[in-house]
């Protein structure tokens, strides 16, 4: 199994979006610089990487600028600006060597595909069937299953996954399959989080998100499952009829306290050739 970290991706996302982030909006205190609980709230949300912790920040801002606080009198300068973000390229890739799960996903991954026996030809038929409530004026022949292999995600402690969407482009995937393999003894529950999620908002601490995560997200409006093995998890991920709505059923893995969790993960699949929804976002 493959960590499922895509590492140089987020480097490049680091970089990039530093040059573009707000981080005075940060300054809670108004003191003009980002202290080591207001740089890692900053670096949740730029990250979207719940359990990035103070210690983690600090350790950021120092590698990045040599202080353990940033100044956002420095950041105003464009050079300075470019350097943290060059300078962050380094010091996250020894975060994510140490801590892997810091950023938005840790698990491992493997893909297995759809024809390598019955067993998979019976979940395939399982699926389908169970899926027919959630297709309201719609039918499978618009939507394809294995277009994608299944995935089959090993979480460990600390593994999981933070809010995201699982449509994108330029295929949509209308509907989201999860089968429960193994429960952890402690965490690991899926929280389907309300419509209008805000994907920088990370209010909580990496520590309380760590323990809690399904009763806080719960307490914002999510609704959350424990992991029950052969149980499935089904949901849509409706874009709303102009297309506009651009994380349809956004949803997270909550950190794994105690114990291993294994899921599988299935999507059923509309290609851009079917649907106005679809053709709206394929060119973007
Ligand atoms: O493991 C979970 O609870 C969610 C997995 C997931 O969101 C995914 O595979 O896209
Ligand atoms: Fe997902």
């Amino acid at each position: 199994m493959k960590p499922s970290f895509a590492k140089e991706r987020a480097m490049q996302r680091l970089v990039f979006q530093t040059r573009s982030f707000s981080f005075h909006l940060f300054d809670f205190d108004a003191s003009g610089d980002l202290s080591g609980l207001e740089l890692a709230a900053a670096a949740r949300s730029l990250l979207n990487a719940p359990l990035f912790s103070a210690q983690d920040a600090r350790a950021w801002s120092f590698a990045s600028t040599g202080k353990p606080n940033l100044s956002l009198a420095w950041l105003d300068d464009d050079d300075n600006l470019a350097t943290l973000a060059l300078r962050s390229r380094e010091a996250a890739a020894r975060i994510i060597e140490h801590r892997p799960e810091r950023l938005a996903r840790h698990s491992f991954q493997a893909a297995l595909p759809w024809d390598v026996g019955e067993l998979l030809a019976a979940l395939a038929f399982q699926l389908k069937i169970r899926a027919q409530p959630l297709l309201a004026n719609s039918s499978w022949s618009y939507l394809e299953l294995q277009v994608e292999p299944l995935q089959v995600i090993r979480y460990t402690k600390n593994g999981h996954y933070a809010p995201h969407s699982d449509s994108g482009w330029p295929g949509h995937r209308r509907l989201s399959f999860l089968v429960y393999l193994q429960a952890p003894i402690k965490g690991g529950e899926t929280c389907l989080l309300p419509a209008g999620w805000n994907f920088s908002l990370h209010p909580w601490g990496a520590g309380r998100y760590r323990m809690h995560c399904a009763e806080l997200l719960q307490a914002v409006g999510a609704v959350c499952f424990c992991p029950v093995p052969g149980r499935m998890l089904a949901w849509r991920n409706d874009w709303n009829a102009d297309g506009s709505l651009e994380v349809p059923g956004a949803h997270v893995a909550c950190p794994v306290v105690e114990g291993e969790k294994w899921v599988a993960s299935a999507w059923a699949s509309q290609t851009c050739d079917q649907g106005t929804v679809c053709q709206t976002h394929a060119g973007r």
